[in-house]
């Protein structure tokens, strides 16, 4: 039976239990529940903390696990990345007081908060920067104003928090993050494994596209297929009146309305978007 590791809580925990659901696994229906036995799909779910599951995957005593890759690479565990999920976007960033032009040379000698310490300590070494790293469990943000530290490393989405705490971003950009499907570095592969990825990513591209449906005159067809190629080739099927024909087309979903646009200034008639649930390319 194939043993998967799942966020039991946190950013990552419902989008994750979503895409599984999607995917056509069991949900767990009680928050508390560190186990799901989905036997019909021959998996056993396990509910963990984010921060956790590369250690577990990494030790091969779980074959597969969703998690942040900033969480991944901070925990240092033997893991792949297998298939990046398109949710929990982050970047990881150095943050310090707003007011002044930091740059990452100006933390030599100081006191830098994070909830991520290896990923943060190799990051200075790299740079050369002799830093003090202070690793706090969380609400970061708040140990600058309370003393505990001049600066610090975190997770930022939508950047709210950081203006809140009167801090601002600098630096590159340490780590871009997103969730995605990690194994073990020296697991062997299994048809499980690649099944349950292959549905994943099923689910992935789905949510990335969208279909296309319109009515397009024949004599504007050539032109509306370079608007619409498709992943292969677009379906183009007859209508009653001999003049026009039906089109459908895979589009990726940030560019729907751009190509709807295109297709009606064309003359394609009754253009409909609808979403993709699942599906394998
Ligand atoms: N506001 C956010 N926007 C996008 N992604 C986020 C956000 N906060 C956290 N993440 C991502 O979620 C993962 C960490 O999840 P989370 O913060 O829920 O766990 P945690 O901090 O380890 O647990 P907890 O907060 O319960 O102690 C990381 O991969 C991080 O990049
Ligand atoms: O840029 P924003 O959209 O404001 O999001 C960033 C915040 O979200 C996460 O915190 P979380 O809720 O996980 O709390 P924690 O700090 O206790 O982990 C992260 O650690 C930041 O603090
Ligand atoms: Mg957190």
């Amino acid at each position: 039976m194939l043993r998967v590791a799942v966020p039991n809580k946190g950013a990552l925990a419902g989008p994750a239990a979503d895409m599984l659901a999607e995917a056509g696994y069991r949900r767990r229906h009680d928050s508390r529940d560190l186990t799901v036995l989905d036997p019909t799909n021959d998996v056993e779910f396990f509910f963990l903390r984010p921060k956790d599951i590369a250690i577990y995957v990494g030790s091969g005593e779980l074959d597969l696990g969703i998690t942040g890759r900033d969480l991944a690479l901070d925990s240092g565990a033997p893991v792949d990345e297998r298939l990046a999920l398109g949710f929990g976007g982050s970047t990881f960033r150095y943050a310090a007081p707003a007011g002044r032009d930091w740059t990452v040379d100006d933390l030599h000698g100081k006191r830098l908060a994070t909830s991520y310490p290896k990923l943060v300590r190799a990051d200075l070494a790299r740079r050369g920067v002799d830093t003090e790293v202070i690793r706090l469990d969380g609400a970061v943000e708040i140990s600058v104003a309370l003393g505990v530290a001049d600066a610090v490393a975190d997770v930022v989405g939508s950047g709210r928090t950081l203006r809140q705490h009167n801090l601002v971003a600098f630096g590159d950009v340490i780590c871009e993050s997103e969730a995605v499907l990690l194994q073990g570095t020296s697991a062997d592969g299994s048809p499980a494994k690649d099944q349950l990825a292959a549905r994943l990513q099923g689910v992935v591209f789905a949510q990335q596209y969208m279909m296309l449906d319109y009515d397009c005159p024949k004599a504007l067809l050539d032109e509306a297929i370079t608007v619409t190629p498709g992943l292969e080739s677009p379906t183009v099927a007859p209508l009653a009146d001999p003049a026009w024909v039906a089109v459908r087309a895979m589009v990726p979903r940030k560019e729907a309305n751009l190509v709807m646009d295109r297709l009606a200034a064309l003359g394609a008639k009754a253009v409909l978007a609808s979403d993709i649930r699942s599906c394998r390319l």
